[in-house]
């Protein structure tokens, strides 16, 4: 397992947010979070990244105690979060962007020292990178000149600069067209194929998670009342009673 999460809790005064949810995400899967809204999946991925502390459980990343470990350390140590609004700067070139996040990775900014060299490296692994998500041939446009699903894409592609083992995808398919839903559900799948990356998405178009994950966790009212392959998740007596307007009859 690359990742165990165990009792983690995190309470809002009285209102038990996730409450000692456990969770096993196999090493090269692609493991979604699903349930209705309110259910707290968002919660858990703020636990699990330490945008939030805990109030009680562990995370364990490869083995690892990392419960608690802020975003950035977190991020060095191989764990990267996408997010439903996207961290792209607009006005910049697409190249940049990665770049930015390359040099972050690195713990160097932008600066009037940077050598020539390593400018250079920078902007030749931030081309592999955007083909490797669809984007060759985009290198030089504005970022916010891109259509939403190539935005999504480069935000995929700033996770990857920093060169993760697992990346967790908050919402990966909000605000998409049909057509660029199915773009990045391919995406999502060829970076495990290709990349060994290990994801867990929060989604929640669920026809679409039923067909990308290899595991689904289902949450409800802060607990975990699931958590199995699709096709057992779709016969789930407890997972249909909570989506209550037939979402999930896909
Ligand atoms: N900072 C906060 N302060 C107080 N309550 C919060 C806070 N963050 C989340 N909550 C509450 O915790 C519960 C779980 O929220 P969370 O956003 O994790 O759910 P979710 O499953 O991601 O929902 P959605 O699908 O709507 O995004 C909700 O009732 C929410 O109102």
């Amino acid at each position: 397992m690359i990742l165990e999460v165990n009792e983690l809790t995190k309470h809002f005064g009285g209102l038990k947010a996730v409450n000692g949810v456990n969770l096993r995400v196999k090493q090269g899967s692609i493991h979604s979070i699903i349930g209705p809204n309110g259910a707290g999946k968002t919660t858990l991925f703020n636990l699990i990244t330490g945008s939030i502390p805990p109030m009680s459980g562990t995370v364990l990343f490869d083995g690892q105690d990392i419960t608690g470990w802020p975003p950035e350390r977190l991020a060095r140590g191989g764990v990267a979060r996408t997010f439903q609004r996207t961290s792209i700067f607009m006005d910049l070139p697409v190249l940049e962007n990665v770049a930015l996040a390359i040099r972050s990775r690195e713990g160097r900014s932008a600066s009037l020292w940077q050598s020539h060299q390593h400018e250079d490296e920078a902007a030749d692994e931030a081309r592999d990178i955007l083909a490797s998500v669809g984007l060759r041939g985009r290198e030089d446009a504005k970022a916010g000149m891109l259509s939403h699903g190539y935005q999504r894409a480069l935000d995929i592609a700033i996770g990857l600069a920093l060169k993760p083992r697992l990346i967790l995808m908050d919402e990966p398919l909000a605000g998409m067209s049909r057509g660029d839903r199915e773009t990045i559900a391919a995406l999502i799948t060829m970076l495990r194929e290709t990349m060994g990356l290990t994801i867990i998405v929060v989604e929640h178009d669920v026809g679409m998670v039923m067909r990308l994950s290899d595991r689904i966790t289902v949450m409800q009212h802060g607990t975990v009342i699931a958590d199995a392959p699709p096709d057992e998740i779709r016969g789930n007596e407890a997972v249909r009673q909570a989506y209550l307007h037939g979402s999930f009859a896909q």
